[in-house]
């Protein structure tokens, strides 16, 4: 049998909406620490919902480019990953791996065939992969947009890379998206929102659940 699909609600910010991931199923979830995004959480902020979630849940601290300092205070509240989400590169990715001692989750960018090509730098130096939607000129950041890529460009990916797909999903198009491009997890954060940074209970829900049974 396959390995279940691992589904991660991104962007939480309060215990409320940690607790209606953890009973809806889901596997992980990801707590933003980005000044300028709607969902971002202060370090203190992380550190009670990681101590809410330990054991429960995975937890993934998202960071864009952070300094050691950064990385250093992130991993000392023991979450289970970091996401890096900026434009750090394959040595700067391995080198943020040995600093923080947790896995790393590197998020890339999918706009064209060069960016898919790009992938298997990073085979080597995360222990995870997510694919995203590559934020149009001028965006405040990088991720979080609720923006979808072109699927099809995934043809030419190495299939034997491992990838959590993300990137403008919702309720209604997660089942197609893990039916079709068969990825090892997905992500959302965008689609399960009533507004920019306020997660809406019945839409995390609705999308673990249409998540699951597309499997
Ligand atoms: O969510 C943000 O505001 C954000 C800001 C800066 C970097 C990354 C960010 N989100 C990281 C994620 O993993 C999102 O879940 C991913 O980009 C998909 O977002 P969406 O298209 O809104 O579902």
């Amino acid at each position: 049998m396959a390995d279940p699909l691992i589904i991660k609600i991104c962007g939480i910010k309060t215990p409320e909406i940690l607790e209606t991931a953890i009973d809806a199923g889901a596997d992980m979830v990801g707590f933003m620490h980005f000044s300028r995004s709607p969902r971002h959480v202060t370090i203190e902020e992380i550190a009670t919902l990681i101590s809410e979630a330990r054991g429960r849940i995975q937890t993934c601290v998202v960071l864009v480019n952070p300094d050691n300092s950064c990385v250093a205070e992130v991993a000392a509240l023991g979450p289970d990953w970091i996401q890096l989400h900026g434009p750090e590169t394959p040595h700067r990715v391995e080198a943020i791996r040995a600093e923080a001692g947790v896995e790393i989750m590197k998020a890339l960018p999918i706009g064209t065939a060069e960016d898919v090509a790009h992938v298997a730098d990073f085979v080597d130096v995360a222990d995870g992969i997510l694919l995203d939607a590559k934020p149009p000129k001028g965006a405040d950041r990088p991720g979080g947009l609720g923006e979808t890529f072109d699927w099809s460009l995934l043809k030419a990916l190495d299939p034997s890379i491992p990838f959590m797909l993300s990137g403008g999903l919702t309720p209604q198009t997660v089942a197609d998206a893990v039916r079709s491009i068969r990825p090892y997890g997905v992500d959302v954060s965008s689609g399960v929102e009533s507004a920019p940074g306020v997660k809406d209970k019945r839409l995390v829900e609705a999308f673990i659940r249409n998540a699951r049974a597309a499997q």
